[in-house]
């Protein structure tokens, strides 16, 4: 038995979802640049859990579905409000998704409709957990959610409780449809391995949050502003990034287990962060995003993944640090809980073995005598 570190190119599971063939990404089969170009998140929750596009009438019903699921039990805000307001907001997410389950009578009904009907409430609930706790934070009332708006729409509105720029929600949208799910990242699989035990699909997507949360996943995106507001200028891009590449650090954002040439969401993002600059005149994030790029590449070959621009796209749309990795987490919920049915559908206990590498033929020996 041989261990590979981080199990690196092990397939662990076969999957219909996502996937990642010589560098291009698919859902259900379609291309990624495809659905960023002509899907809107909803089309895409509804690809991922049923497998095909939805007619109008499905869409709509899906819609409808996820909206009138999008409020969230009394005891989970109340349980926002006892939150610290320096809080991590990813971990008050993971809480409080925790949480919604002690209130969902159907939490362990195991049937195909009731994990299904599950997702909706996860999906829909999920802005508006991160919403809220945004505006408790701040002293504010949390915002009811709007009947028949979009994902998109409803998070900008809960947040700041006025009507968002439809360029903003379109912006959010196309991140939203960006993120949604990527074969078998690591929160994917912590969901995977979860719910192969047949727990259920809340302590699933409890597990993904924790392990979205850290840096090399999807907090890179948080660690990817601090980085950029830590630099402060364009002008001081170069010192930094040489400092760092000589120094052997990690530059947030760039590198990825699986793309070794790139990451095909990347240039969407790029793309939407230059456009949201030259609309609000403030291309600062875009430029110093562009120049750390074009060093990380030429020096180090290693080049930028969904996080990198990510970050200056939610910042010109005036959304705080701390609620970036929450918002993957709004997206990639559609891909979570996709995964969570499939692995019902034909489940098996998920156990790998272990190398051992620890000493051996040990004795006891008695507490005197260590
Ligand atoms: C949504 C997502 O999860 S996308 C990924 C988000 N994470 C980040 O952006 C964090 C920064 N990136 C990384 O840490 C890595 O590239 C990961 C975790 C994404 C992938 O890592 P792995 O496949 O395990 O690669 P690993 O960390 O072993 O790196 C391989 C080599 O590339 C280097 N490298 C990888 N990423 C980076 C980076 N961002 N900056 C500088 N060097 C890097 C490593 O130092 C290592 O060099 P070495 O062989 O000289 O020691
Ligand atoms: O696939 C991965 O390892 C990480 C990633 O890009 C994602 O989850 O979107």
């Amino acid at each position: 038995m041989t261990a590979t570190k981080g199990l690196e190119g092990i397939v662990a599971t076969t999957s219909s979802i996502s996937s990642i063939i010589d560098g291009v990404l698919t859902y259900r089969g379609i291309d990624i640049d495809e659905l960023a170009e002509h899907a809107s998140f909803e089309e895409v929750v509804y690809l991922l859990w049923f497998g095909k596009l939805p007619t109008e009438t499905e869409l709509a019903q899906l819609k409808d579905n996820l909206s009138k699921n999008a409020a969230v039990p009394d005891a989970v805000i109340e349980q926002l409000r006892l939150a610290p307001k320096d809080a991590n907001a990813m971990a008050v997410l993971r809480t409080a998704i925790s949480a919604l389950s002690l209130y969902d009578p159907e939490a362990a009904d195991m049937s195909v409709a009731s994990n299904v009907q599950k997702a909706i409430k996860l999906q829909a609930q999920v802005a508006t957990i991160i919403a809220a706790f945004a505006r408790i934070r701040q002293g504010l009332d949390p915002v009811a959610p709007k009947e028949s708006a979009s994902i998109a729409e409803n998070f900008l509105y809960m947040l700041t409780g006025e009507q968002p720029d439809p360029i903003a929600v379109e912006a959010l949208d196309k991140a939203l449809v960006l993120h949604a799910d990527h074969e078998l990242n690591a929160s994917t699989f912590a969901a995977r391995v979860t719910v192969a035990t047949l727990s259920d699909i809340y302590s699933g997507v409890t597990s993904a949050i924790g392990a979205l949360k850290g840096p090399l996943h999807g907090g890179a995106n948080e660690a990817v502003m601090e980085m950029l507001e830590e630099i402060g200028s364009f002008e001081a891009v170069e010192t930094y990034v040489n400092r760092k590449l000589d120094n052997k650090e990690k530059l947030m954002g760039f590198g990825h287990r699986v793309y070794k040439n790139g990451d095909p969401r990347a240039k969407h993002l790029q793309k939407m962060s230059h456009e949201l600059g030259k609309l609000t005149g403030d291309l600062k994030w875009y430029n110093m995003s562009v120049k750390i790029d074009d060093m990380v590449v030429s020096e180090k070959g290693l080049k930028p993944n969904v996080d990198f621009y990510s970050a200056s796209v939610y910042t010109t749309l005036g959304i705080p640090r701390d609620l970036f990795t929450p918002i993957f987490a709004i997206s990639r919920m559609s891909g979570w809980t996709a995964h969570i049915l499939e692995q019902f559908e034909n489940n098996r206990l998920i156990r790998p073995r272990a190398e051992y590498v620890g000493p051996v033929g040990q004795s006891y020996v008695p507490m005197e005598n260590r």
